[in-house]
């Protein structure tokens, strides 16, 4: 008989095996896929002799012996091939004249069958009964032309399905009794050959021995088998059987590709899937474990556990316009996460701390000009108040007065000469170049003017220099110790420093995110699960170049952390034509901008609303606090994706490590959330998969 179907087979480790245990240690070292083919032979098998068990043939009868009966089988061939055209007016289809006569009892009926197939032999028993082979055995339903031959393959899936018609003209015991002769009789049974390991038939040996195994195959029945090559791992991912016992001798060698795996990790010669390789990651059989693999498999262990480090390795990009506090963000995560800063980095961060602290002071001498300035016009104010109130011995009085206060801003000349210096070289843009030498040399200075009275009093009136940071203070107030050359900064300091690097806008790391009991829902639900390996990215906006064309760089970025500064809301930024806009609607624009980048269509964005410490404070300095609410609504008009995605959105204070712990662990649920959603092996309906903006770190 012509196929009429397609090859099926089944995927299966039939056996592989790596010593270190873990999720393959149960597999055998021949390794194999196990399948089931609808061979061409039209071979039968006779009656067992001492069957026992649905799938087991005993008379172990070869195949070439069995084609005694071909010119039977040609015709029921064409029965059968008549009747795959009537298949839907069929319930039960193990043998197709019976089935119909069930289906349609009436004379009209049998007219149309005997039409069909005029040749047909009579049948040997109504409905009622059963077809009885050679030896007595019952056979379930069967023609008299079909007893003793094998069943039609595509329909074995109704083998032991009895029809309404049976049922309605039986009793149950009777019903049930064919039914389960014609399941377990052995001339019903799928033939060895036609089931395939590695790409070789089995003899009956073989699938006696696959049958009798441990862990046998949960079904061989090539109506369950399908038409691919192994068992669908879901999105396009395919992998093995995983429940077959280990050390079957059966089939060829393994195939490589067998598979789909692309992962360049070979065991037993197969090429693992990626999912089989995180498995492997999360049963913590690493390097070692994989050396152990066939002779085809990957031996350099080093670069083996590279690879996969790098395979399960998720990609994050930290990306915020200027001061949103991406920097602070990124040195948290390093101090949190215990990635050390390299020397070069301390040194660096170190020339930035002293260098920030030159052009502290610097703004807080420019401040002293104004201070001054203003104690110049009220002097004059005054003067004008007294000449008009001609009270001269108030005007003796206040004019001492004023003397004092003229002197509370002087320097001496030492001083006056180091603040002019300062103030130029900060004006020209030449505080880099100064630096380190310059702390060498004007640390002592430093330490003088800090203890100078006029400077402590414009210290006091920081408060009122716009252009001062916030953070300033907390160097300012251990000027003398950082100014000085053996200065070691802190991790606090490091966090507390303005930028990553002095220069590029671009820093990268590689962390680890372990568990911690904070951890929400997903944690619960897997206790083995291994630290999560990241690498983030953190991206000034500026770096993205214009309309964020630099942004196909990091294309391959599993999740996007976009991170807005809360005072933005009060923040104004001024162009060159002197036009101002708020800061908090340009940096939207740019959010909207890359979130419809064409190459991001389908990436998770996490919102991270940043200096959360500082909100209240703001809105209560900032005098149109209606406009609060309206930037809101105008973030969360930004946050709407028009193709139906989720921007998970997390509040955050970067100085704080608890804070960006917190930020850092919803990217986590979201990563494990998404790929959740790939994984084939687990539940697919994604109404049961969790959703982690409904988890607590959103609240
Ligand atoms: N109060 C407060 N200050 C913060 C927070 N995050 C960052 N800052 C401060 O805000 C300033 C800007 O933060 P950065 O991390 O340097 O911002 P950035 O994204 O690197 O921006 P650029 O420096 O312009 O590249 C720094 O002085 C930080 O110390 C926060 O959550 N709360
Ligand atoms: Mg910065």
């Amino acid at each position: 008989m012509s196929a009429a179907f397609p090859r099926p087979r089944i995927g299966s480790r039939v056996g592989e095996s790596v010593k270190d245990g873990g999720v393959y240690s149960s597999f055998s070292e021949k390794g194999g896929v196990l399948e089931g083919r609808s061979g061409d032979a039209h071979n039968v098998f006779g009656e067992s002799s001492s069957s026992s068990g649905t799938m087991v043939f005993s008379d172990g009868r070869d195949d070439s012996n069995q084609l005694s009966g071909s010119s039977d089988c040609e015709e029921m061939e064409e029965e059968n091939k008549a009747n795959v055209l009537n298949d839907d007016l069929s319930e039960t289809t193990t043998c197709n004249s019976i089935e119909e006569l069930e289906e349609e009892s009436s004379e009209e009926s049998d007219q149309d069958e005997a039409a069909m197939s005029p040749e047909r032999p009579p049948l040997v028993e109504d409905v009622r009964g059963c077809a009885t082979g050679a030896a007595g055995k019952s056979e379930g339903r069967k023609c008299t032309s079909c007893i003793g031959h094998r069943i039609h393959e595509p329909k074995r899936g109704s083998l032991g399905k009895s029809s309404r018609m049976m049922k309605k003209m039986l009793t149950h015991d009777a019903v049930k009794q064919i039914m389960s002769a014609e399941l377990s009789c052995p001339v019903n049974q799928l033939p060895p050959h036609l089931i395939y390991v590695n790409d070789k038939p089995l003899s009956m040996e073989e699938l006696v021995t696959l049958q009798s195994c441990s862990n046998p195959p949960r079904s061989l029945d090539l109506g369950d088998i399908g038409t691919t090559r192994c068992l669908d791992f879901g999105k396009g991912r395919r992998a093995a059987m995983p429940d077959i016992s280990p050390l079957l001798q059966t089939g060829y060698q393994i195939r490589r590709d067998v598979s789909n795996g692309a992962t360049n990790v070979l065991i037993n010669g197969r090429e693992i899937t990626n999912r089989e390789l995180w498995l492997l990651w999360a049963a913590g059989i690493r390097s070692e474990g994989l050396i152990l693999l066939g002779e085809d498999s990957i031996r350099d262990s080093e670069n083996v556990a590279k690879r996969i480090e790098r395979s399960m390795m998720y990609k994050l990009l930290l990306v915020g316009c200027d001061q949103s506090g991406t920097s602070t963000i990124f040195k948290q995560a390093k101090i949190l996460y215990n990635v050390p800063f390299s020397e070069d980095e301390k040194q660096n961060i170190k020339d930035m701390i002293q260098r920030n602290l030159y052009r502290y002071i610097s703004i807080l001498l420019e401040g002293r000009e104004h201070f001054r300035e203003e104690d110049a016009m009220d002097l004059r104010r005054r003067r004008a108040d007294k000449l008009v109130l001609q009270v001269y011995i108030y005007v003796v009085r206040e004019e001492s007065d004023h003397v004092d206060e003229k002197n509370a801003y002087s320097f001496s000349r030492n001083l006056e000469n180091f603040s002019s210096w300062l103030q130029q070289i900060t004006m020209t843009g030449n505080l880099e170049v100064i630096f380190p030498a310059a702390t060498r040399e004007y640390s002592p200075l430093v330490e003088e003017l800090w203890k100078d009275k006029a400077f402590q009093a414009i210290f006091k009136r920081r408060n009122e220099l716009p252009m001062l940071p916030r953070v300033a203070n907390y160097f300012l107030d251990r000027a003398v110790e950082i100014s000085r050359m053996d200065y070691e900064p802190s991790e606090l300091d490091i966090l507390y420093a303005d930028g990553v690097t002095s220069s590029n806008g671009v820093a990268s790391m590689e962390f680890s995110l372990p568990k911690s009991s904070q951890d929400g829902y997903m944690e619960s639900l897997d206790h083995n699960e291994p630290p999560l390996s990241c690498e983030l990215i953190r991206v000034h906006a500026n770096s993205l170049g214009e309309n964020c064309k630099w942004l196909e760089m990091f294309e391959d970025s599993d999740l996007f952390l976009f991170c807005i500064s809360l005072t933005e809301y009060a923040e104004y930024h001024e162009d060159i034509n002197g036009t101002r806009s708020n800061k908090l609607l340009e940096t939207k624009r740019l959010f909207e901008r890359i979130i419809t980048h064409p190459t991001l269509a389908d990436k998770q964005f996490l919102l991270i609303l940043n200096k959360f410490d500082l909100l209240d404070e703001i809105i209560y300095e900032t005098p149109c606090r209606a406009r609060l609410p309206l930037c809101w609504c105008e973030v969360q008009e930004a946050v709407l994706f028009p193709d139906g995605r989720k921007l998970f959105v997390v509040q955050a204070t970067g100085l704080e490590a608890d804070s960006v712990d917190k930020a850092l662990r919803y990217g986590k649920e979201i990563l494990k959330w998404e790929d959740e959603r790939h994984t084939v092996s687990m539940n697919q309906d994604s109404s049961e998969s969790f959703d982690p903006s409904s988890s607590a770190y959103t609240s």
